[in-house]
């Protein structure tokens, strides 16, 4: 079992495009197919927020890797979003979509999805300026600190989005429940959590580098949240179908979670 100092010295060679390709294009991002995983992983975050009533002023996305998908549907509701990653070429390819770097991975296919679940396809390009905007800051995080923003200090945000950074980063469950209580210190008593993680993973490719996951199941996962003082508001489970298999992890399913800090 790596220690936590020796995952870190693994993600030295994670590869953002060769991680891009493999879980954010086709075809495990086919927009044609309402049942792919990346589409659904879109209808559970446009889902809550869909209520109104997740929203306030700053909203902090955890081990962002090179993607934004996952704060799309939250631009509308937050004056600000943080994304934070444990590794500058994650944080670096996320800055070159804030400046519309030519070179930058190209997110409106997954714009276009998210407004057209609202019938405002039409107008994503208004959607994609009010994400750049919101987007405020990208910053370094380490889930193993105290502060995973150290040396930055923020006041408690009113939600948090994490996705497929605790299983991934973690080099056993101990380590998880500490990174976890680490993430919650951030968020306000009465905040949302947001997470989406990989069920009974035990790892996954990005370029040369083969990374190591936590299998975590269900009911781990739902103990394991509410143990750390949250109320689950929704657990919903997407199995992998066997077509998206395509040998760049050993994902089974994945988990969509929204909880409220208690
Ligand atoms: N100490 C740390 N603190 C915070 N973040 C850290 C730390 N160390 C590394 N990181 C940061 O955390 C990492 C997050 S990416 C983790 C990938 N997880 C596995 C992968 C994901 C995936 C995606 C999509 C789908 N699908 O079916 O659509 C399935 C799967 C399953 N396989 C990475 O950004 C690293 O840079």
């Amino acid at each position: 079992m790596l220690r936590s100092a020796e995952v870190g010295d693994t993600y030295q060679l994670f590869n953002p495009q060769a991680y891009l390709q493999n879980n954010y294009m086709p075809p495990r991002a086919n927009f044609e197919n309402e049942d792919c995983v990346v589409p659904w992983k879109l209808r559970c975050f446009a889902s809550s927020f869909s209520t109104g009533e997740i929203h306030g002023h700053t909203l902090l996305d955890i081990g962002s890797g090179p993607t934004l998908y996952q704060v799309i549907s939250a631009c509308n509701f937050f004056n600000r979003i943080v994304m934070s990653d444990y590794l500058e070429v994650n944080r670096e390819e996320l800055r070159k979509w804030l400046r519309r770097d030519p070179g930058a991975f190209d997110w409106s296919p997954y714009i276009k999805y998210v407004c057209g679940l609202d019938g405002k396809r039409d107008h994503w390009e208004d959607t994609e300026r009010r994400l750049r905007e919101t987007i405020q800051e990208v910053c370094h995080c380490d889930i193993m600190q105290a502060n995973p923003l150290h040396p930055k200090v923020l006041n408690p945000v009113d939600a948090i989005s994490t996705t497929f950074c605790l299983e991934s980063v973690c080099p056993d469950k101990k380590s998880l429940e500490e990174a976890l209580a680490n993430i919650s210190s951030l968020l306000k008593p009465g905040g949302f959590l947001l997470m989406i993680g990989a069920l009974n993973e035990s790892y996954y490719l990005a370029g040369e580098v083969k990374l190591s996951v936590i299998p975590l199941d269900e009911d781990y996962v739902k103990e394991t949240v509410s143990r750390s003082g949250y109320r689950i508001c929704t657990f919903k489970t997407y199995n992998m179908p066997p077509d998206l298999n395509i040998g760049v992890d050993d994902v089974c399913a994945v988990f969509y979670l929204q909880a409220q800090k208690i």
